[in-house]
């Protein structure tokens, strides 16, 4: 069976190598060119443990192609992943432009039936529209089915989430077709949902909106942490040990980012409000996150009095470590507004890069030693497992003032205050 993966990002890059992993021979399909052919030399076009070596072995083994084709590649197939990128329009809504453009691709070059597998995240009735759109632009009738498998990798984790899912959710509305698929997923041990397609594309919406409200949740906790001198981390572990709760998802800090959750919980909301339904919970799970980092720089400001000339250390850029990954890091807000209050800020992150529009007002140093150098506070944005093991007695000498503000609680308090740092975390950590 022939496989073709339209979209090499993080979703068909990694699913795409999973299923020539299981033995099948895969097609992945991007039109940027540039990505194809760095993935043709076995290169990725982002950072992600592990898949650089699965891409040159199944490079070796054959079992993976990439081209920009669309044409033959579709002609050439049995199979069409969709995952490509489902962006927000500024109002929140889901931009579907580019799955409509490979649906309508789909449809003008398929020449026998096809099964499309729709992995992108999409709102609730995408399935009937890419049917629709298939159906549109094909010159001469041929069968297909057009089925929801949403999607549930994290990035940093893709290829584990990917390889072990903790569930598989196929929403098709006939047998046919959902066997074939469970047929292609054959080796993967987990539980699989059968069901319709608008419920499969419910679920990744309800999934990643329950996992925010968590965040959000304990991020206001947090704040009443602070005012009653409480350990959140320690509130986290007695919550997260009940089955009911659970202990992922529990951990307070500057905020979630990402390329998911926010657009996803406001594409959600948008549904909701197009559909008459309120949730009004997800939209305060909006507004305490896009005011979470303000905490962490109202206690910075306490501290230093006015930012005014003084020097920020900024540690982690990516919105969460293991991804070089900056879509919606809460670190940038953070930055831009030391920035716009007259700081100088200096920032280190092992892989990450500065977006253009800051690459001339904050300097991005190439050791979390060199970006503290001079520094009246360290500010920490993502929880990189290497900032623990740095010498922090040692590079307290180099600092104008020893004050670390930890986003993601990821220090140790008691050390931090023990080598002489003043140190607050979210949530009197
Ligand atoms: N990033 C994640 O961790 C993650 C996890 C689960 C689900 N998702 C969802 O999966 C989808 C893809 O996410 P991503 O992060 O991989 O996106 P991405 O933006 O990194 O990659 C999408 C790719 O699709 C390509 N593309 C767009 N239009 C095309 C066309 N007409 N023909 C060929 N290629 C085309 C782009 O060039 C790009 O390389 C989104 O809907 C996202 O919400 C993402
Ligand atoms: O306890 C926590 C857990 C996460 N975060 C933050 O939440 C954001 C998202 O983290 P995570 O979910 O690990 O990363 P994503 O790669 O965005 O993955 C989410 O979004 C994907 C795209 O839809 C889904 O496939 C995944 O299941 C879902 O976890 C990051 O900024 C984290 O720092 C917290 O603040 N506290």
């Amino acid at each position: 069976m022939n496989i073709v993966v339209i979209g090499t990002g993080y979703v068909g890059t990694t699913t795409a190598l999973v299923l020539a992993e299981m033995g099948w021979n895969v097609t992945g399909l991007d039109r940027d060119e540039n990505k194809v052919n760095l993935l043709r030399q076995g290169s990725l076009p982002f950072y992600e443990e592990g898949l650089e070596e699965l891409l040159k072995k199944h490079l070796q083994s054959g079992r993976i192609r990439f081209t920009n084709d669309t044409e033959q590649a579709v002609k050439d197939t049995d199979v069409i992943f969709i995952c490509v990128g489902t962006p927000s329009h500024p109002d929140g809504n889901a931009d579907l432009r580019y799955v409509q453009q490979v649906s309508s691709d789909i449809g003008r070059y398929m020449d026998n039936y096809k099964l499309i597998v729709n992995k992108s995240t999409v709102p609730v009735g995408t399935q009937e529209r890419v049917t629709e759109w298939i159906r549109n632009a094909q010159l001469v009738p041929h069968s297909f089915d057009v089925v929801s498998n949403p999607e549930f990798l994290r990035e940093g984790k893709a290829l584990s989430d990917a390889m072990n899912p903790d569930r598989i959710i196929i929403g098709a509305d006939n047998e046919h077709a959902s066997k074939l698929l469970q047929a292609l997923y054959y080796s993967l041990d987990c539980p699989v949902v059968i069901t319709t397609p608008r419920t499969a594309e419910l679920v990744k919406y309800a999934a990643n909106a329950f996992l925010a409200t968590k965040i959000s949740y304990m991020n206001e906790l947090a704040k009443l942490c602070d005012r009653l001198d409480i350990n959140v981390k320690e509130v986290a572990e007695g919550i997260g040990l009940d089955s009911r709760i659970g202990p992922g998802f529990l951990q307070a800090g500057i905020g979630y980012g990402g390329s998911c959750f926010p657009k996803d919980v406001s594409a959600l909301l948008q549904t909701a409000n197009k559909h008459g339904s309120n949730l009004t919970l997800l939209e305060q799970v909006i507004s305490v996150n896009r005011a979470q980092h303000l905490h962490l720089l109202d206690k910075v400001r306490t501290r230093l009095g006015s930012f005014e000339g003084k020097k920020a250390a900024v540690l982690g850029l990516a919105f969460k470590p293991d991804t070089d990954d900056i879509r919606e890091a809460p670190a940038l807000r953070i930055i831009r507004a030391l920035l716009d209050e007259g700081a100088l800020v200096s920032v280190h992150d092992p892989v990450a890069k500065l977006p253009s529009d800051l690459n001339r007002s904050a300097v991005l140093c190439a050791s979390p030693e060199q970006a503290l150098i001079g520094a009246d506070a360290v500010i920490l944005c993502t929880e990189w497992s290497s900032y623990p093991l740095l010498d922090w007695k040692r590079v307290k000498q180099s600092m104008n003032q020893p004050n670390v503000f930890d986003g993601r609680n990821l220090l140790d308090a008691k050390l931090m205050t023990a080598l002489g740092y003043y140190y607050q975390g979210i949530g009197y950590c």
